[in-house]
């Protein structure tokens, strides 16, 4: 059964493209935003419309009950977000939210699906540059068809980090995530970048335009597809205690290889957050 999720790696690639085109459609118009766990958290009904879009495709191609999906909106709606074995879809339908109310140019549709935990295929389409990335497990990582590897440099003097400070304004973790790039900065780097997106975060790695991206607080939904993208590139994911990495530990660092990602680590002040698959605490 070697063969047996291509059909679904395909389906997801197709559309990731419809979304995307929903997603630029949706930004040449007025956009109302809202706000979810804070009042930088956005969300605008493009998000939960391409959610739809996305699991309503998925159930109409899979068949309603036999696979599993959880998706930002969904579960910002109170949706589980729990992986069990079954076959999972896992969606980010507009990765870069604050982006795309800005019309700032990096936003990007993310699905990645896991069978018995274990994630088989990403797929991310940077909507705003049309670059389609994707990655099956085993079988390489590709941008437009295009076969991507990871970056070669150990050096880290040489390198560009990313990261990323989210959308928690807690004093001591912002105080926390900032002495960390201020570490970093100073090794010294090349520099330190952040696209307001994981999931092209990740395709940098992936691409080798940078080395490394890390980011505490970040979701699943975030981080799943471009998980196997950066693996298959040749690149490798840790947990920012250098531990494995966990999908729903809400912390990650992605590299190019284990040099650069263990000098980072040295680096970072790490901060707690409420795991993913937490659960539900009664109001
Ligand atoms: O909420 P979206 O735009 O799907 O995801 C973003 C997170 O909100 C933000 O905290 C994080 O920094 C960014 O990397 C992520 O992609
Ligand atoms: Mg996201």
């Amino acid at each position: 059964m070697a063969d047996q999720w291509q059909e679904a790696y395909d389906f997801a690639v197709q559309v990731a493209r419809a979304a995307g085109a929903v997603i630029r459609k949706a930004g040449e118009c007025e956009i109302k935003v809202q706000t979810k766990s804070c009042t930088v958290d956005l969300v605008t009904q493009t998000d939960e419309r391409v959610e739809k879009i996305i699991i309503g495709s998925l159930k109409e191609q899979f068949g309603e009950g036999t696979h599993c999906f959880i998706g930002e909106e969904s579960v910002a709606k109170g949706e589980p977000c729990i992986l069990t074995d079954k076959p999972t879809w896992i969606i980010d339908p507009v990765d870069g939210t604050t982006n795309f109310v800005h019309g700032f140019p990096f936003v990007a549709v993310s699905i990645a699906f896991a069978v018995n935990k274990e994630l088989e295929f990403g797929v991310i389409y940077s909507c705003l540059e049309d670059k389609m990335y994707k990655a099956r497990k085993g079988r390489g990582a590709f941008c437009d068809d295009e076969p991507i590897q990871v970056s070669d440099v150990k050096d880290i003097h040489k390198s560009i980090i990313i990261s990323e400070h989210g959308t928690d304004r807690d004093k001591q973790k912002v105080k926390k995530i900032f002495s960390t790039m201020q570490k970093i900065l100073c090794i010294p780097v090349h520099g330190l970048r952040g696209s307001g997106t994981a999931a092209t975060n990740m395709c940098l790695v992936a691409s080798g335009a940078t080395e490394a991206f890390f980011e505490i607080g970040i979701h699943c939904w975030d981080i799943a597809a471009g998980a196997v993208i950066v693996k298959e590139a040749g690149g490798v994911l840790l947990d920012v205690d250098g531990g494995p990495f966990d999908l729903m530990s809400r912390r990650m660092i992605s590299a190019n290889n284990m040099v650069i990602a263990e000098r980072i680590i040295k680096e970072i002040e790490i901060f707690d957050s409420v795991r993913d698959d937490a659960p539900i605490q009664k109001k």
